[in-house]
């Protein structure tokens, strides 16, 4: 069965398809049909696992279809590996009808898609998301690009893909810690938009745990719904989109803190999830019984919820330099209540003893 949503942007609209089996299928590539060459970019951990059945299901299009394969890891999501992709477009005859189809996961997809928005000042690319996190979330709502040593999505642009492509399916040889790092992004999405959905995932934290198909599908869809409608609403970030940074003003912090990929981005924003409630609890938002509800479901989740011990001095720096921030003031997603976040400035008084009283400082 396959469930199809739309993400509502004007002439820039794409379908987000969820299903079993979906990279066998032609008829969802379609867009390729006026393609003059498709390259599928990945890495070398997913190459063996999908790329030969994506490229068969490619060539019925009759384009040369070509693998760029870059190495594997939240490290390499830097310029010198989007070069690499730069260089085997050129090498072989990229052009401007030329689609690209980001196979893997969020990190594949950001420099696919940053690839695609800047080659030739732009071509079209297709997601085939096949981590959990890339199918409830990054996949989704065009946000592209690379790290900087100093900051996490530093160099970027907002770019649609023109269709995504979720294989439920492909979720089957995650490891149980990349599905984890996963369910980060779908409690998040209960938290800070459907109080219900939170419900169903504390009631489903097994199913989801095991890779229930069922659990994953409703799981992938509920926050595909989601997001999409706020990327629909708010695609570049002005207003409520940036309820979708729940957790990552201290989670990007810790990332770049610990340097990329010591821990997992969903990991960072499991743990930036329970200092963002604990802030929001501060601020008289929410209570002391909806912050220990949400660290015990994120907890369930086998993610981590006590953070690095930076120090405040530390943290603040590296919060100063989030996207979100204005003439200096960083801005921090708080809960107003399960199921409703608001973006607002805090007092570093406060902030401080979030940090303190989670093990930050
Ligand atoms: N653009 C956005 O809106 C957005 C949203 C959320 C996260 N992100 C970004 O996404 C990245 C994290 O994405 P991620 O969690 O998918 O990490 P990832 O892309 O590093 O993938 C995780 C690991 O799983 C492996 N893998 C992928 N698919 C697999 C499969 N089916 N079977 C076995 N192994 C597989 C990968 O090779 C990798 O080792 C971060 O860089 C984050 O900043 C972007
Ligand atoms: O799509 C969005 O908007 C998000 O904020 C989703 C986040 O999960 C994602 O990690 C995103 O890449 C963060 O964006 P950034 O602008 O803070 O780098
Ligand atoms: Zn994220």
């Amino acid at each position: 069965m396959m469930k199809t949503l739309e993400v509502d942007l004007g002439n820039r609209s794409y379908p987000i398809y969820i299903g079993t089996d979906l990279i066998d299928q032609p008829e969802l590539f379609n867009a390729c049909e006026k393609a003059t060459s498709i390259y599928i970019v990945t890495n070398t951990t997913v190459a063996p696992l999908y790329s030969e059945r994506l490229t068969k299901t490619l060539e019925k299009f009759g384009k040369p279809v070509r693998i760029i394969a870059l190495p594997d890891g939240e490290s390499y999501k830097d310029w010198k590996n989007l070069q690499l992709i730069f260089d085997d477009l050129l090498k072989f005859g990229a052009d401007r009808q030329t689609m690209l189809v980001a196979l893997g996961g969020g990190v594949i997809g950001d420099m696919t898609g940053f690839a695609a928005a800047s080659f030739m000042r732009g071509i079209r690319f297709i997601q085939v998301p096949t981590t959990l996190l890339a199918q409830v979330d990054s996949s989704v709502g065009g946000k592209t690009g690379i790290n900087h040593p100093l900051g996490k999505n530093m160099i970027g642009a907002f770019h649609q893909p023109v269709a995504v492509i979720a294989d439920l399916n492909t979720l089957k040889t995650l490891p149980p810690r990349e599905l984890s790092a996963g369910l980060a992004e779908v409690v998040k999405h209960g938290a800070i938009a459907d109080a219900q959905f939170l419900d169903w995932i504390e009631a489903n934290a097994k199913a989801l745990l095991a890779c229930d198909t069922d659990a994953m599908g409703h799981a992938v869809l509920r926050s595909c719904e989601i997001k999409s409608a706020v990327v629909s609403a708010d695609e570049r970030e002005g207003g409520i989109r940036a309820t979708l940074n729940f957790g990552h003003t201290f989670g990007h912090a810790i990332e770049a803190g610990m340097g990329y990929g010591e821990w997992l981005h969903g990991e960072a924003v499991g743990c930036g999830m329970v200092l963002g409630a604990d802030l929001s609890c501060r601020l008289k938002r929410i209570s002391k019984a909806d912050v220990e509800r949400l660290t015990k479901i994120i907890h369930s989740m086998n993610l981590p919820i006590v953070p690095p011990k930076f120090g405040v001095k530390r943290y603040m720096e590296l919060m100063q330099v989030d996207k979100k921030t204005e003439g200096g003031q960083i801005r921090y997603v708080i809960l107003e209540k399960i199921g409703k976040a608001q973006i607002e400035s805090a007092p570093d008084a406060l902030v401080k003893e979030t940090l303190s009283a989670t093990g930050a400082a």
